[in-house]
Formats: C-alpha cells, sequence, structure tokens
C-alpha cells in the first residue's frame, strides 16, 4: 500500500452522471477546492453507457439512451445546445402512428377494439391507483394487491392478455413487477414518458465530452474503491485496488444503490442503522439490452417500434425499437425475465430470441443476426443493477435518508436513488443529486 501524499478536500467516488455533475460545480464555484474523482471502469458515464460505433455502424447505448424531461430546466439541455448535437431523435414511447407495430403473441395485429377496452380497463385499474395514492395516507400495498380484485373480474384471455400488455408498460418504466411496487409511489413523478430526445451519438458519449472537453476534471480511471475509513478525526482514508490510499476531508459517494445493497464498498466503522434501512428499502430494478443487427430488415422499412403481447408471462420481450435502416432491433428486457436471462450465455440467448422473433413473424425467414450485443448489469459489479424505484413501504423519506449526510457530515451521497423532492432513475436526476451534494460541500469548505 502506498498512500498519496495529496491532501483532497473533497474525493467524489463514481465518475457516472451524478459524479461528473459534483466534479463540474466543485470545479466552477472555485479554483481553490482540492477534488478528485475515483473511478472504477475503464471508462467514465457509469450507467449511460455508449459503445463504439465500429460494431454496427454507429454508436448505440447499452445504457441509459434517452434525455427524459427535456427542456431548458433540465441540467442537460444547455451542455446539449453548447455541444451543438443537433442529430436528435424525439421519442414517444407509446406511439401509435404507422411507425408502431403492436401485436399479439402470434405475430397477429391486436384488434383495435380489443385494445380500446383493454386500455380502458387499464386506465380504470390506473384510476384505483390514483384514488388509493390520495385516499391512504399511512398505509402502503402494492400495486399488484390494489388491483387486484379488479383485474381478476376480467374473464376473457384476449382482453386479460391485454390489459397485461397495459400494465407492463409500467413495470418497464420501473424495471420492478407490480407486486413490488408500492401503490403509493410508483411513477411518483409521471411524466417520464414525455419530453425525450436520444442523441444519435449515445447518452453515453455525451457525458464523456461534457466530463472531459467541456471541463476537464480530475478523473482517475481503473480505481476501485474497496473502504472508506472515517476512524481518524481529521482524515478520511480511501483504500483502493490499485493500492493507492487516498486522504480527504470529505467523501462523496455516488455508486449505484445496487452496489450499497451487496457492500461493495467496506465503511469503517459501520454506516448507522438508518442508512442501512434506507439502502435495504429502497428498490432497485433490472433493464436490459439486446441489440441485434440483421442481413435485412423483415419487420417492415418504417417500423420503429415493436410492442408485443406475451401469452405466457406478462411483459416478456413487451418492447422493441428498431432502427430500419441498419437492420438493427433493439430488444428491453425487465425483472425477473432479465435475470433469467442474464444466468444464460450469449447464444443461449440469442436463440430465444430468434425464438420469439420467429413466432411473431411467422411468415418470414429470419436468418440468424450477422452481429449483437447484450447488456448484463445485473452481473456488472459495478452497477448491480439498472435504476431504483419505489417498493412498497418506501417512500420521499427513504430518498432523503439515501441523500443525507452521516460520519459527522463528512460522508456524502449522490447518485439518482438520491434524488429526493424530484425524479429518481434517471441520468438527469442523478446529475442534479451531484450538484445538490457539491453546493452542500462547498458551503461547508467555507467557498460559497
Ligand atoms: C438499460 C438501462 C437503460 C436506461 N435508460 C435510461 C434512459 O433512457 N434515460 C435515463 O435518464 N436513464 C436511464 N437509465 C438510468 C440511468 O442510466 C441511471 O439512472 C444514471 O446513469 C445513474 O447515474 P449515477 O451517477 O447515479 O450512477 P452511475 O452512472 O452508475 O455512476 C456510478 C459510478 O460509480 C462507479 N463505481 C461503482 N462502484 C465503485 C467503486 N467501488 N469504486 C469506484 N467507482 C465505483 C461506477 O463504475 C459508475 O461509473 C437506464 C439504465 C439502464 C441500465
Amino acid at each position: 500500500m502506498s498512500t498519496d501524499n495529496r491532501y483532497y478536500d473533497v474525493i467524489i467516488i463514481g465518475c457516472g452522471a451524478a459524479g461528473i455533475a459534483a466534479g463540474i460545480e466543485l470545479q466552477e464555484q472555485s479554483s481553490e477546492t482540492k477534488f478528485l474523482i475515483l473511478e472504477a471502469r475503464h471508462r467514465i458515464g457509469g450507467r449511460a453507457w455508449t459503445i463504439d460505433s465500429d460494431i454496427f455502424g454507429f454508436p448505440i447505448d447499452l445504457g441509459a439512451s434517452w434525455i427524459h424531461h427535456y427542456s431548458p430546466t433540465n441540467p442537460f439541455y444547455r451542455y446539449h445546445q453548447q455541444l451543438k448535437i443537433d442529430e436528435e431523435e424525439i421519442i414517444d414511447f407509446e406511439d401509435h402512428s404507422c411507425c408502431s407495430l403492436f401485436i399479439d403473441y402470434d405475430g397477429e395485429k391486436i384488434p383495435s377494439n380489443v385494445s380500446y377496452q383493454a386500455n380502458r380497463i387499464g386506465e380504470n385499474l390506473i384510476e384505483l391507483l390514483n384514488d388509493y395514492k390520495e385516499v391512504e395516507i399511512n398505509q402502503d400495498k402494492s400495486v399488484e394487491e390494489v388491483i387486484k380484485e379488479k383485474y381478476d373480474q376480467i374473464k376473457d384471455e384476449q382482453i386479460k392478455r391485454y390489459v397485461d400488455f397495459f400494465l407492463s408498460k409500467l413495470e418497464y418504466y420501473e424495471a420492478s413487477n407490480i407486486s413490488k411496487l408500492s401503490a403509493k409511489y410508483w411513477n411518483s413523478e409521471n411524466d417520464t414518458i414525455q419530453c425525450n430526445i436520444a442523441l444519435k451519438s449515445g447518452y453515453g458519449n455525451f457525458l464523456t465530452q461534457i466530463a472531459t472537453q467541456l471541463h476537464q476534471l480530475p478523473i482517475q480511471l481503473d480505481t476501485i474503491v474497496n473502504s472508506i475509513d472515517t476512524n481518524d478525526p481529521i482524515y478520511i482514508y480511501i483504500h483502493t485496488s490499485n493500492s493507492i490510499v487516498y486522504k480527504c476531508k470529505y467523501v462523496l459517494i455516488t455508486v449505484p444503490l445496487g452496489c450499497l445493497k451487496i457492500h461493495t464498498i467496506e465503511f469503517k466503522p459501520q454506516l448507522p442503522e438508518w442508512k442501512m434501512q434506507a439502502i435495504i428499502s429502497m428498490g432497485y430494478g433490472l433493464m436490459n439490452k439486446i441489440v441485434l443487427q440483421f442481413s435485412s430488415n423483415f419487420w417492415g422499412n418504417n417500423i420503429t417500434q415493436i410492442h408485443h403481447a406475451s401469452r405466457d408471462t406478462r411483459g416478456i420481450f413487451r418492447y422493441i425499437i428498431s432502427t430500419p435502416k441498419s437492420n438493427i432491433l433493439i430488444l428491453f428486457v425487465v425483472d425477473h425475465f432479465a435475470h433469467e436471462l442474464e444466468e444464460l450465455t450469449d447464444q443461449e440467448i440469442i436463440e430465444h430470441v430468434m425464438t420469439f422473433l420467429r413466432k411473431i413473424f411467422p411468415h418470414v425467414t429470419i436468418e440468424q443476426p450477422l452481429k449483437f450485443q447484450i447488456s448484463r448489469w445485473s452481473n456488472d459489479k459495478f452497477s448491480c443493477g439498472s435504476f431504483s424505484n419505489f417498493p412498497v413501504n418506501a417512500n420521499q423519506q427513504t430518498v432523503k435518508d439515501l441523500a443525507r449526510e452521516c460520519s459527522e457530515g463528512r460522508l456524502h451521497w449522490a447518485g439518482e436513488h438520491t434524488n429526493y423532492g424530484n425524479s429518481i432513475g434517471c441520468v438527469d436526476s442523478a446529475f442534479e443529486s451531484g450538484q445538490r451534494e457539491a453546493k452542500k460541500l462547498l458551503k461547508k469548505l467555507n467557498i460559497k
């Protein structure tokens, strides 16, 4: 072990959106603040990860891809304007234009009268949830429990399948299951589906440009933090995988909630009980992407989205986006199904997908894909899942506790899961949380 003899005011752990935002804030507000960002991976951006254009011919996001809540109040708005990235796509996730296919398990188009009926039932179920949010002050139940009685009254198999299709949309947004999600807080900020833009050069690349071109932040890559020791009243000692010990006054921890849940970092002394409880109580879901490139487009020249109603298990391969000109399909999978797939080999996953595609496009011959990429966010030890959500009995206080400093105010916390009072789970949520904590730290350092 060697010690980095420099003494930092702040060390930020993790160089995803939250760590980058905190770094920018510290840098912009004071040239005197000595800070460093330690990042475990060989790249920055965390769960916003764009893979190289030489694989598919253009960049593909394996993690976050849409800038949600795109408006002048979004922290990314100014960067998007500044970097003049004008190649953008505006996405409506439930686009009902001719660019979307809504298909049944066997490839038949969902009849409009049936989908109309199912949507109405689905909306009534959402109404029940909205009523529950308003009326039940203290009690919480799962989304499934609240809608169960009405849901069980649906007798027609086909309608039930489309109601499931409707409900699985909600499970996709939360990367979880309605049996786990809180009826009071699921989708507590429900405008996520509006104003979404995807940058053709990729969200991960966008963050990298911000951190390295516009701001030249001090980032130490390939540095896994193993433990944080606050026993000494003056210095905090950070032990890393490359045998360097860093010393600082304050630490800002931005590692994903999934990593905190399985204790990838050891805290000496242990974190207080209330912090541990918040880490346990908050939900953390799984979403993965399976990207396939074919020799030809067999799904239709103008089709950019495919929505599928599964017959077997709700939500299986519910949502697929396509870039028809490049013959690419991107399948989204969440929750149980995503976990199951992660345990399979790449070849087994591809076989699974091919069986599915041949079933929903029974009248065409589908060759094996030429190229593919599969994310595995759960087995990735620096993410351990995809993004947070509210399970039963988690609430805004849980998020506040995740954000609250501890160890006599020396350990600060940011990340999408700490963004109380606003959206959680998104890249802009993470960015806002990083800005928030940096402002607090600057105050403590008497800089602002
Ligand atoms: C498949 C998928 C799709 C998504 N789609 C969208 C979307 O379209 N739009 C959207 O807004 N959001 C989306 N999200 C969510 C979004 O990616 C995250 O909410 C956001 O990127 C989180 O940022 P963060 O800074 O909190 O965490 P991260 O980006 O995870 O950053 C944390 C950093 O900490 C590092 N780290 C972890 N452990 C250690 C350690 N021990 N030592 C040092 N460093 C460590 C990690 O490597 C990482 O770089 C998606 C996520 C996934 C997985």
